[in-house]
């Protein structure tokens, strides 16, 4: 191991030791080996200054950028205060604790490779501190522990090795690839190509939303009515809510264009578009999308986000009328969650992720912009059994049943199955809300007939499930609910395992008084 040499990071442009350099950019810090065998920052997408800016505490910062934790040669979440390398704090008050850390990180960063242990050493790695701690207070006598998080590089190995230690040098169609030859039954090269395209709708989708108020594109699609919506009214909300936004009008015709290019969907049906689209007779695939989900939170940059699911199409139109070819495409997307062949969502916040499964783990992948890729970094997630946050709109608390208002109540005072008190998390954007809860734990819920049971409601408790959480309408597991309508709404709860089940325990759980809420 020749990199043992201290690594510091002065607000300098460049710095070298013989075999690492680091480069500090306006957007970030990039790391490479002198010998070109292995770089940090631009192929696995790991930016210090964009972790730091986006990512304002450890929970974010793990939420959306690629980074591991280790300590000791193991990974763990934390490492004592004590164990910490005296360079990861950043002012001598820090350092006394008589401040949390609060200058930025690029300017101070300081890393001793020989401080770091040597048994993660071992096996030839260099580990980086791409986040020192920044989110948790501490002060003297105070024993409670920090995080440092660390990216790994194994200098003695081969970009290709060192990639898939880390984990985030995957790209999103090897991984889709890999885990259809895991099950036999599934056409891998059809199913590649449809995330092929899939990915092509989320990136487009994301370019859309990131510029939306540079285009022109925020605000209702039509100033009157509800713009055609497929599924408005229906007891879900009111009106008003109910109009499209041109959002979610382009995402809707982007995710129908690029998905019917695949050559592989025969069908596809949308939250936006009343009726399902018939694409193709010789397609093996059902598409069912809602392709921006919290649209209403465009106008504030809020993250939105898209969601789909996979089915495998059934049989073969009866006909080739219009009418034929819609009734079995309508068929087709009313199957239920448990037949899904994969499902996912996309998340488009401070990173864009996408997140998948196909019936063997969930999987995280981010857009790193540099590249236009997806690329693995967040394996195999696993929600945590239980959690301590709850998502939900308690503006409604008035209208809830008694079940669930005596569940909220003893949660939040701690007088719940977990003696902890639970904090309230609750964006109004489905997607950054299941994320939130997939990475974190805990519950997230709409506890009215309000989230449609195909496009939303499958896939996340599809996803949930495939991360060992729960989904459930509050009395049924959702995936088992075969949906009598196209845009059936129903409540929904999703999240750890035991914080789901100990709702379910309380009963009377669904929101039946439904008024159409204006916001
Ligand atoms: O108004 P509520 O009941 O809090 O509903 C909010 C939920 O509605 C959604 O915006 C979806 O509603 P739409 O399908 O009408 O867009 C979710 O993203 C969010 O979780």
């Amino acid at each position: 191991m020749t990199a043992m040499t201290s690594l510091s990071l002065p607000p300098r442009r460049q710095v070298s030791s013989p075999s690492m350099s680091v480069e500090r950019r306006t957007s970030g810090l990039l790391c490479s080996t002198s010998g070109g065998k292995v770089s940090i920052g631009k192929s696995f997408g790991v930016d210090i200054d964009h972790t730091r800016a986006m990512a304002p505490s450890r929970r974010s910062a793990s939420a959306g950028v690629p980074v591991a934790l280790f300590s000791g040669g193991k990974k763990q979440k934390f490492i004592k205060k004590e164990d910490e390398p005296k360079e990861y704090w950043q002012t001598a008050d820090e350092r006394s604790g008589k401040s949390p850390l609060l200058s930025p990180i690029s300017t101070h960063l300081s890393i001793k490779l020989a401080d770091v242990p040597s048994k993660a050493l071992g096996d030839g790695s260099v580990y980086i501190c791409v986040a020192p701690r920044q989110s948790r207070r501490w002060s003297p006598g105070n024993q409670r522990t920090r995080s440092v998080h660390m990216a790994a590089v194994d200098l003695s190995e081969s970009t290709a090795v060192a990639e898939t230690k880390l984990k985030l040098g995957s790209g999103l169609l090897k991984v889709v690839g890999d885990e259809c030859k895991r099950d036999g039954g599934l056409a891998a090269a059809g199913m590649v190509q449809l995330f092929a395209h899939i990915q092509l709708a989320v990136k487009s989708v994301s370019s859309v939303v990131s510029r939306a108020s540079l285009e022109g594109l925020m605000g209702y699609y039509e100033e009157v009515g509800d713009g055609g919506r497929g599924g408005g009214g229906g007891g879900g909300g009111g009106a008003e809510r109910d109009k499209q936004k041109k959002l979610d009008v382009v995402a809707n015709d982007i995710v129908k264009r690029v998905l019917a290019d695949s050559g592989v969907v025969a069908a596809l049906a949308s939250e936006e578009d009343e009726e399902p689209v018939f694409v193709a007779n010789g397609g093996e695939y059902v598409v069912v999308f809602d392709p921006l989900d919290g649209s209403r939170n465009i106008d504030a940059s809020i993250p939105t986000g898209m969601i789909f699911g996979v089915y495998a199409r059934i049989g073969t139109p009866s006909g080739s009328s219009s009418a034929s070819t819609t009734e079995w495409s309508l068929a087709n997307s009313l199957q239920p969650g448990s037949t899904l062949l994969a499902g996912g969502y996309a998340l488009f916040s401070s990173a864009t992720m996408l997140v998948l499964s196909l019936g063997h783990g969930t999987h995280g992948f981010t857009l790193d912009t540099s590249l236009g890729e997806f690329l693995l970094t967040h394996p195999n997630i696993q929600i945590p059994k239980r959690g301590q946050i709850y998502s939900v709109n308690d503006g409604r608390y008035f209208d809830w049943p008694q079940g669930l208002r005596n569940y909220i109540d003893d949660i939040r005072q701690g007088k719940g199955q977990n003696p902890k008190k639970y904090s309230a998390r609750y964006i109004c954007s489905l997607v950054a809300d299941v994320h939130r809860t997939l990475l974190y734990g805990g519950i997230a819920m709409n506890p009215r007939s309000h989230l449609r049971l195909v496009y939303e409601c499958n896939p996340m408790g599809f996803i949930v499930e495939q991360a060992g959480g729960k989904a459930s309408d509050g009395k049924r597991r959702i995936v088992d609910i075969k949906p009598s309508k196209l845009h059936e709404r129903l409540p929904l709860f999703l999240g750890s395992f035991d914080d789901v089940h100990e709702l379910e325990s309380y009963g009377d759980v669904q929101q039946v008084v439904n008024p159409g809420y204006q916001v």
